[in-house]
């Protein structure tokens, strides 16, 4: 099995960097994020950047309908504007959020997850694991601006932000769901989200696979503050500007310290955890229990 897929070669083969922006922001300057005026969009099919240079972030956009499910080419998306912002000396920060109305993110993407052979497992898992370690070590500033419903791997997302803004609705609940699907929360995952939320709540949460309302999430510290739905992108900018006070090295060199050994502990084991997934994803009763659980997605519009 090849497990040495390289996510940069995956990323150059699937897309020219920066592609134009397809849909409403193709081709035209539309106001910055922050609200300078005449900086230009970019982005790719997937994934829309709104810089401010002169504020020093950016607001990326997730933008795969209909529920912003990671797919393999929608994580590398995901990294390749991530690169792109780190390695721009004008951006310390970012604020993450869903162009999806009413949804942050579905998690994974189950069809790369349901009759796929071993090779693309493993190249899916690797894609998985990279989109969490750079977003977890990102040396910038990452804010959620959780705008909507928000399962699993999305949960994981924006739990590897710095810090999560919801939008008060009760129907935008978010956490680890995975055993509600039959399967299971990883280490890493597992570690996300008891650094966040301590040891008692994240084993209840995962065992229930619970999904947290507003309040409730905001009460066991899943999020850091909940907004009214249209303030979400406003209370992600103003808590900005307290991260952005402070001396850049300092805080970057304490966010390394404070979550290093948990990155660690897949980076000394990460070959062994895509194997684990691919034997596991690869078992008749997960596939089963899988495509179960798409039928009943599907069933519940009829
Ligand atoms: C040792 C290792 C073990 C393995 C570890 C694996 C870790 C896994 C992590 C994950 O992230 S698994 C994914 C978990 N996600 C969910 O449980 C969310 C599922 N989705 C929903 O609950 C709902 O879709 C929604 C997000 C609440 C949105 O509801 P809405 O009514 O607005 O839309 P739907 O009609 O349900 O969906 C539209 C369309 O999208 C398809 N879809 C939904 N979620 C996914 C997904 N995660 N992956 C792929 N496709 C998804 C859904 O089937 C619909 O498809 P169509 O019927 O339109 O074809």
């Amino acid at each position: 099995m090849a497990l040495a897929v390289g996510i940069r070669g995956l990323t150059r083969s699937l897309l020219r960097p920066w592609v134009r922006v397809p849909g409403p922001a193709r081709g035209r300057t539309e106001p910055a994020a922050g609200g300078g005026d005449g900086v230009r969009c970019f982005g790719s099919p997937r994934v829309l950047v709104e810089p401010d240079p002169a504020a020093g972030f950016a607001v990326m956009k997730m933008r795969n309908p209909p529920v912003n499910s990671l797919s393999l080419e929608f994580l590398t998306e995901l990294l390749i504007s991530l690169e792109k912002l780190e390695s721009d000396k004008a951006f310390h920060a970012i604020i993450l959020t869903s162009d999806c109305p009413g949804i942050f993110s579905a998690g994974l993407d189950l069809m790369e997850m349901c009759g796929r052979d071993p090779t693309h497992y493993a190249e899916y898992w690797k894609a998985v694991q990279e989109l969490w370690l750079r977003f977890y070590l990102s040396h910038l500033v990452v804010i959620s601006a959780i705008n909507g419903v928000n399962a699993a791997g999305g949960c994981l997302l924006a739990l590897s932000c710095d810090y999560r803004v919801l939008a008060d609705n009760p129907k935008y609940a978010m956490g680890l769901n995975e055993t509600l699907l039959g399967i299971i929360a990883p280490f890493w995952f597992k570690d996300t989200l008891v650094n966040t939320v301590g040891h008692r709540t994240a084993e209840r949460a995962l065992q229930l696979g619970l999904l947290f309302p507003p309040a409730e999430a905001l009460q066991v510290g899943m999020v850091d503050k909940v907004v009214p739905e249209d303030q979400v992108l406003s209370a992600a900018r103003s808590e900005l500007a307290q991260w952005l006070a402070i001396p850049g090295h300092a805080r970057q060199l304490t966010k390394s310290l404070m979550r290093k050994p948990t990155a660690d502990r897949l980076l000394k084991e990460r070959d062994a955890d895509i194997q684990n997934f691919v034997r596991f994803i690869s078992r008749d009763a997960i596939q089963k229990a899988l495509r179960v659980y798409l039928e009943k997605l599907k069933q519940k519009k009829t």
